[in-house]
């Protein structure tokens, strides 16, 4: 089931806007917020480490005056080795704790954003793309860790930066004039370097997620692709999307490698200017020689923490895209959002399934119209049309994957707007065209949407219902077999496992979205058989693609261009409906006589 989007459901969201507060989006800074301790414990260690760096031209300007005085020298030297030390390992530890806090960040948003993904609607899913949300969750989280991680080491920067041009200024105030002059030439020219970074970071990391989407598409359909030889074809196109995408990160790798030489060259500038005229100080007795060596050793190491702000602002722009597209996934409306329970109690005697009235159109496009339909409490009720007529559509808005745009569905007697979310799919069971499984073990699979905790005796025999039991007794680990990886079960045999999961959830309401494409005579009489079953003393709503199922059916309605045409037992629609005769004929079939039933 897929929709585009769901204009019933956004409108409702919307209408809800005030009642419910939107999804918090996620904001890097408040999340650093709650690793306070941490980041205290970062900016000590980072001031330590500063503190090592800073002693180091002072206590070299010692050893330069006491030069010759053997004891006084080894004194200085040993303190300019301890000063080195206790910066390296503060930098070690602060480096570490500020992996500790980024990989907590990442952590946090990563699980908001699979949550978030699964709990929104369908259609915008497929919207976005699997391939799309998996960058996200990969590409884009690893930017958002590295911002992080280097914006955590801008206050270490900024303190170094603060440390140095006060001793500088100390030191000698004219030469720190030249020297910051030359700086701030060069670190304006590096703003608008970065502005333009980025509006490239946007595209490259809105590329990325399509190729991803493309790739993840691509090897969905590797049969298909292959069986039609054209892999060459299709890596062509996804070799095409990774050379865009190739273009556009060299386009800003060429503004990025322009930060670092123009700070270095703001630096050079300063230091031949600086030693030109410190030189000449020198030289006229205004400046001593150990002052004159410690300023120029601290010029040298201004450089470090401007060029660690510069290179951390191109990583910080790349964070902040990708925290845009953790955001674009957060504001998604969750399904459910717009819920509003209503107390009207399950009612016995209603039917399992009314349409009263229901339009749903996808993107505008109507696929639905006015429909009305009921489904009996127990029995086969098969839903019928030619391809695109909306029976899947149906099954959809009964399982409230959307909501319809005008008109009321209601399951078991309560309209599933008005029906807690949970609650509502609780007492259903969705069996897809694809007879879809998760990959995942059997028991699981089995069990999904039923309570965990069942003995194996009881799972084998709900197995041997759909005739699997023996084909999973002989997987290599039974019922904890992982599927879909190496072992897996024949197509048939995965059909009778999606089956059996609708035996063992026992809900009052089965959906099983037939496939079109046909079954062998064994499996076929298996799922029929199975599906007879199940209706025995519950409602199964089947989306009938073989005539074999409609013969079958208790109840049909048949669909035509969205339309309901007809309702009724096969007996009565055979001689009332000219679409259903229609349709039967088109599949070679005989049609037969009147009983009960109505005709719109
Ligand atoms: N995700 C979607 N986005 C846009 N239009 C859609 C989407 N899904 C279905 N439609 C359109 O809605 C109409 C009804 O589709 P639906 O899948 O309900 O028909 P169906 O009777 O189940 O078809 P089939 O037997 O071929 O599976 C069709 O015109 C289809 O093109």
């Amino acid at each position: 089931m897929s929709d585009s989007k769901e204009p019933a459901t956004e409108k409702r969201a919307s209408d809800a806007a005030d009642a419910v507060p939107p999804p918090a989006g996620f904001d890097v800074v408040s999340e650093l917020l709650s690793y306070r301790g941490r980041i205290a414990s970062v900016v000590v260690l980072a001031l330590l480490s500063t503190g090592g760096t800073l002693a180091l031209p002072i206590l070299m300007a010692q050893v330069i005056d006491d030069f010759g005085q053997g004891p006084a020298v080894a004194a200085w030297v040993a303190a300019m080795v301890a000063a080195a030390l206790i910066g390296a390992v503060a930098n070690a530890l602060a480096t570490y704790q500020l992996q500790v806090v980024g990989n907590a960040v990442i952590l946090g948003a990563r699980e908001r954003v699979m949550r978030h993904s699964l709990g929104t609607w369908v259609g915008r899913i497929k919207q976005i793309g699997s391939g799309d949300l998996a960058a996200r969750l990969t590409s884009d989280s690893a930017r958002i860790k590295a911002a992080v991680e280097t914006g955590l080491q801008l206050p270490m920067a900024a303190v170094n930066l603060i440390g140095t041009v006060v001793l500088m200024a100390v030191l000698d105030v004219s030469l720190l004039l030249m020297t910051v002059a030359a700086f701030a030439i060069a670190s304006a020219l590096v703003v608008g370097v970065f502005r333009a970074l980025r509006r490239i970071y946007t595209a490259v990391q809105g590329d990325i997620g399509t190729m991803s989407e493309r790739f993840v598409a691509a090897l969905d359909a590797v049969t298909v692709i292959k069986a039609g030889r054209a892999e060459k074809r299709i890596g062509d196109e996804l070799a095409r999307v990774a050379e865009h995408v190739r273009g556009l990160e060299l386009k800003a790798a060429r503004l990025e490698s322009l930060v670092v030489p123009t700070i270095t060259f703001g630096q050079q500038v300063a230091l031949v200017v600086v030693i030109i005229a410190g030189g000449v100080r020198v030289l006229e007795g205004q400046l001593d020689m150990a002052t004159f060596a410690a300023f120029l050793l601290y010029m040298l190491q201004l450089a470090a923490p401007i060029l660690m702000a510069a290179t951390s602002m191109t990583t910080i722009q790349a964070g902040l895209v990708a925290q845009q597209r953790f955001n674009g996934v957060l504001s998604l409306p969750l399904e459910g959002d717009d819920d509003r329970p209503g107390t009207r109690p399950e009612s016995d005697d209603a039917p399992a399934v009314r349409f009263e009235g229901v339009d749903y159109a996808y993107d505008g496009r109507p696929a639905l119209s006015g429909a009305d339909i009921d489904v009996p409490r127990r029995g086969l009720t098969a839903v019928v049309g030619r391809s695109g007529a909306g029976k899947s559509t149906v099954l959809g808005l009964i399982e409230r994957f959307m909501v319809p745009t005008t008109g009321t569905v209601s399951v078991l007697g309560r309209a599933t707007t008005a029906t807690d979310l949970s609650d509502l799919r609780r007492r259903i069971t969705y069996v897809d065209q694809s007879f879809t499984l998760l990959s995942d073990t059997v028991r699981k699979n089995l069990l999904l949407g039923a309570a965990s905790g069942r003995a194996d005796d009881e799972l084998y025999a709900v197995l041997s219902e759909v005739g699997l039991a023996e084909a999973v007794r002989d997987l290599p680990a039974g019922l904890d077999t992982v599927l879909g990886g190496e072992t897996d079960l024949s197509g048939g045999q995965r059909q009778r496992l999606a089956l059996a999961r609708a035996i063992a959830a026992d809900t009052p309401l089965v959906l099983l979205d037939e496939p079109s494409s046909q079954l062998d005579g064994v499996n076929e009489n298996r799922l029929r058989d199975t599906v007879r079953r199940l209706a025995a003393d519950r409602a199964v709503v089947v989306v009938a693609h073989r005539l074999s199922t409609v013969r079958e059916a208790d109840h049909i309605v048949v669909l035509d261009e969205g339309r309901v045409v007809g309702q009724g037992s096969h007996d009565h629609l055979a001689v009332t409906s000219a679409a259903y005769t229609a349709l039967l004929e088109g599949q070679g079939a005989a049609v037969g006589t009147s009983t009960t039933g109505t005709e719109e």
